[in-house]
């Protein structure tokens, strides 16, 4: 049976939190190697009506099925009761399917017609909580697609933005199968994709965020600058007939998605090269859209010190995408210093770096500097992100987060710099190293581990974000992309084993 497979990457957005829901600012966001797949395949002959199967097989009893009508310019999906699932209700799948089956009929008009769709969603085991490991405290099992003894309802999320990267993932594969689009070589395509999953995903969630981890499943790691969300104007607050809806989507077409005024902007980031973000999970969660709103409050109450704030901190997050960019040019004019500077850090703390001065080539000081200067940016922002949510009333990186990082920095060798993750709070945590052998990955993960004020879990190592590096940029596969058949073969066997 042809299975179309498309896969979109979870998202940490480092710095940017907050700001970057107003176009003015930027979020730097990166995709993660954990990856959410989406797999459709469908019975040859089409109907006057279809039936959709959707399948979440990591969970326990997750089935949706939906019968599919339409009529000229509507597509209508009416759930049917599956025996023995655990809700019958899925509004994120839900809205994406309609949303891509209506962008679909308007594409196809005249002899629009659908067959059966067999589907099924399922995320690298680094989007939800895994069960510990008894003896070591490690959460992985080694097993892609691990099952849960859970259900959607009750999994534990680690924050890599499961929502954004299912729904992107979905639209995606439901487009490519149906409508032949090819993301891979038409950047038009592409933005479609983009443009139907913004979409889905705001209509699902009730609102419209930035959208930076829909952007980041679709582009990858990025700069990225809102969409105006006069893109989404009165497509969200009622059902439009489906050739509305593929004109408000479809760009090309002089839509607000592609005037500079408000079309979204993504701008090139990767991390310096031989470095590596890992990741962690914190129990304890935080709830994000209540954050938000009192930060926009105080924004709108406070305007005199809150743009004070944001333009330093806006700096900030500029000044850290330029570092970064500077040491993957470093990289790329002399590998061999930049990897004897790196080699030099990983042996001190980060607080010990500036003694490198003495001990490394002159030649070689712009490369150190750059690093120093990426430590000392990621703490700069961090205290100025703890200040807003202090000025806010609003525990971005709360104390017990702070204790932790610092404690993080000092003891480990090579860290570059922490952080508290999007909106921060409770949620999760980021440490950039410049120690990306496992030996001395497995210090900081066995301090995160042990921390006893907080339940603290490491992601696997399946989850974290490299520099590029020449033995592994083949390894990367950057934003959404279609797999090939072999792919397939391989990612289909891993669900079923
Ligand atoms: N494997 C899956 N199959 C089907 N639906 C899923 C799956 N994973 C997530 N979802 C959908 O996404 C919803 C979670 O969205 P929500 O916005 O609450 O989390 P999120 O912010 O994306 O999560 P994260 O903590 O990963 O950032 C679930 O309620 C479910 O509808
Ligand atoms: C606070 C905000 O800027 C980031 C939220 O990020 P996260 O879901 O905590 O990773 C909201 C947004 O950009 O939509």
């Amino acid at each position: 049976m042809q299975r179309t497979v498309v896969s979109c990457p979870g998202k940490v957005l480092l710095a940017g939190g907050y700001l970057v829901l107003d176009r003015a600012h930027q979020g730097l966001v990166l995709a993660t190697t954990s990856r959410f797949y989406t797999f459709v395949s469908s019975t040859a002959a089409a109907h006057s009506s279809a039936t959709i199967t959707v399948t979440a097989s990591q969970f326990e009893r997750e089935q949706w099925q939906y019968a599919v009508s339409w009529s000229d310019d509507h597509i209508s999906l009416q759930g049917i009761a599956v025996q023995g699932a655990s809700s019958d209700r899925n509004s994120f799948v839900e809205t994406a399917i309609r949303a891509a089956l209506q962008v679909v009929q308007a594409d196809r008009p005249g002899n629009w017609s659908l067959p059966d769709l067999q589907i099924h969603i399922v995320g690298d085991n680094d989007f939800y909580s895994q069960p510990r490991q008894a003896s070591s405290g490690s959460t992985s099992t080694g097993k892609k697609f691990a099952k849960l003894k859970e259900t959607l309802r009750t999994v534990h999320k680690t924050g890599l933005g499961s929502s954004a990267a299912m729904v992107t993932s979905l639209v995606g594969a439901i487009l490519v199968h149906l409508l032949q689009l090819d993301p891979t070589n038409s950047l038009s395509d592409k933005h479609y994709i983009h443009n139907v999953a913004q979409y889905a995903h705001s209509l699902a969630q009730g609102k419209i965020g930035s959208g930076f981890d829909v952007s980041s499943a679709v582009w990858g790691s990025h700069i990225y600058t809102r969409f105006d969300p006069a893109c989404l104007d009165n497509v969200l607050s009622e059902r439009l007939p489906s050739t509305q809806l593929r004109s408000r989507l479809k760009g090309g077409q002089g839509t607000l998605w592609d005037a500079p005024e408000t079309c979204a902007r993504v701008r090139p980031l990767a991390l310096p090269p031989l470095t590596c973000l890992c990741l962690a999970d914190v129990d304890t969660g935080s709830h994000t859209p209540s954050m938000v709103s009192k930060v926009l409050t105080w924004m709108r109450e406070s305007p005199e010190e809150a743009s004070e704030r944001i333009e330093q901190l806006d700096s900030l997050n500029e000044y850290l995408a330029n570092v970064f960019s500077h040491l993957n040019e470093s990289y790329e004019r002399s590998p061999r210093a930049y990897a004897s500077v790196v080699a030099a850090l990983r042996r001190l703390s980060s607080s010990r770096w500036h003694e490198s001065y003495t001990t490394i080539s002159a030649a070689d000081h712009d490369i150190l500097g750059g690093f120093i200067d990426a430590a000392a940016t990621t703490k700069a922002i961090r205290a100025s992100m703890k200040a807003m949510g202090q000025a806010a009333g609003v525990p971005i990186e709360p104390q017990e987060q702070t204790d932790i990082l610092d404690s993080c920095q000092t003891q480990c060798l090579g860290m570059i710099g922490g952080g508290v993750p999007g909106a921060g709070g409770y949620d999760a945590l980021w440490m950039l190293t410049v120690a990306t052998s496992d030996d001395s990955i497995a210090q900081l993960e066995a301090q995160w581990t042990a921390w006893r004020s907080m339940s603290v879990r490491p992601l696997s190592s399946a989850a974290r974000v490299y520099g590029p590096d020449q033995s592994r940029i083949d390894a990367v596969k950057e934003g959404l992309h279609v797999h090939d058949q072999q792919d397939v073969a391989q990612l289909w066997q891993a669900i079923l084993s």
